[in-house]
């Protein structure tokens, strides 16, 4: 017979707000922003705001559900332990529900108070993180953060898409370059958080093929990445200050993936390869958006 569930008091903000994962997603939404300053149209502030408002709230459900349906992995990973499911805070009910009815909202007023392209999108980039990633891939196979990933490279088109209410080649390409970006940004933190996952029996790459495999496809990824990254410069979609920018930040960005590519073993580093390419990912992908809006809006 299974033990009664214990019924938990009702959870504290803050624990609803972990469970939107708001650190990660605060890049999510600025790739939304930039995407959506970089479309050629002004957008009236409130419409504007009103569309980065539903992509976050968007994110925050994905990320809520996604903690709702993996909450016996998570309290298996250190990192993740204290999360409040695992670390019992919060009801699984409540979770669910927050989840689901943020994730509606989001969805009707993005398609009520925007349009409805921006909305579909945000739909698809909620499913696909749930469902696609999470329920689907992640449990079977490495590839699950290279096509389950693709949940993330949304925002940039859902931000174009709510300002013009269609998509074009610039964002299509945003959505690309975000995706390949995924892959190196991923796995330089799996290959230090490798433990963890096989602890867990997650099938992330360094688990499944080993580190010499991660490094090398994080040095692959990287190639079409720096490509897609630069290409709307000699494209004419972009001018000079995202063209410099790209080259001078990609170019770091390849340096470092290189020196995680040839790592053979533990060598005595001040911060490991892996973890000095993971922390620069996140800076990378924040000043590339950046620069983007300010050669779009200044150039
Ligand atoms: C399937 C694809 C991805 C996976 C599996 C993944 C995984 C992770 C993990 C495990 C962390 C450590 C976070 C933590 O400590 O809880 C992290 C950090 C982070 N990720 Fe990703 N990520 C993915 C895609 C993305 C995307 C698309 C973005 C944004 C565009 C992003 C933005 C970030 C940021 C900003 C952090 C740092 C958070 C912090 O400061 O704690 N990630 N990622
Ligand atoms: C609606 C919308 C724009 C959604 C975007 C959601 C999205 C794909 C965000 C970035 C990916 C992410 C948080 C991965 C975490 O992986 P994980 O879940 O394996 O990490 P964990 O081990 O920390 O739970």
């Amino acid at each position: 017979m299974t033990p009664a569930t214990p019924l938990l008091p009702p959870a504290h903000w803050r624990d609803f707000l972990a469970l939107t994962k708001p650190r990660v997603m605060t890049l999510v939404v600025f790739t939304g922003l930039c995407g959506m300053l970089a479309a050629p149209v002004g957008v009236h502030p409130v419409i504007g705001f009103t569309a980065i408002l539903c992509i976050a709230l968007g994110a925050g459900a994905a990320g809520a559900l996604n903690q709702w349906y993996e909450s016996d992995i998570d309290a298996v990973m250190r990192r993740t332990q204290k999360r409040p499911l695992p670390d019992g805070r919060m009801d699984r009910q409540a979770a669910l529900h927050f989840g689901v009815g943020l994730g509606a909202f989001s969805v009707l007023f993005m398609g009520f108070a925007v349009n409805a392209v921006a909305a579909a999108i945000l739909t698809v980039s909620i499913l696909f993180y749930v469902l696609v990633y999470t329920v689907w891939l992640k449990r079977r196979t490495p590839q699950n953060i290279v096509i389950g990933g693709a949940a993330g490279a949304f925002p940039p088109l859902i931000g174009w898409a709510a300002a013009t209410g269609d998509i074009a080649l610039l964002p299509v390409l945003l959505f690309l370059f975000v995706f390949l970006w995924t892959p190196p940004h991923f796995w330089a933190l799996a290959l230090f958080m490798k433990s963890d996952y096989a602890a867990a029996g997650v099938p992330m790459l360094p688990v499944v093929s080993g580190e010499r495999t991660t490094r090398t496809q994080i040095g692959l990824y990287t190639i079409p990445m720096a490509a897609v990254a630069i290409l709307p410069w000699p494209l004419g979609l972009t001018g000079a200050i995202y063209g410099i920018a790209a080259v001078l930040l990609t170019g770091w960005f390849a340096l470092l993936a290189v020196r995680v590519a040839k790592r053979t073993t533990h060598a005595d580093d001040a911060m490991k390869p892996e973890k000095a390419l993971f922390k620069y990912s996140i800076l990378y992908l924040f000043v590339m958006f950046g620069a983007l809006v300010v050669d779009r809006w200044f150039a």
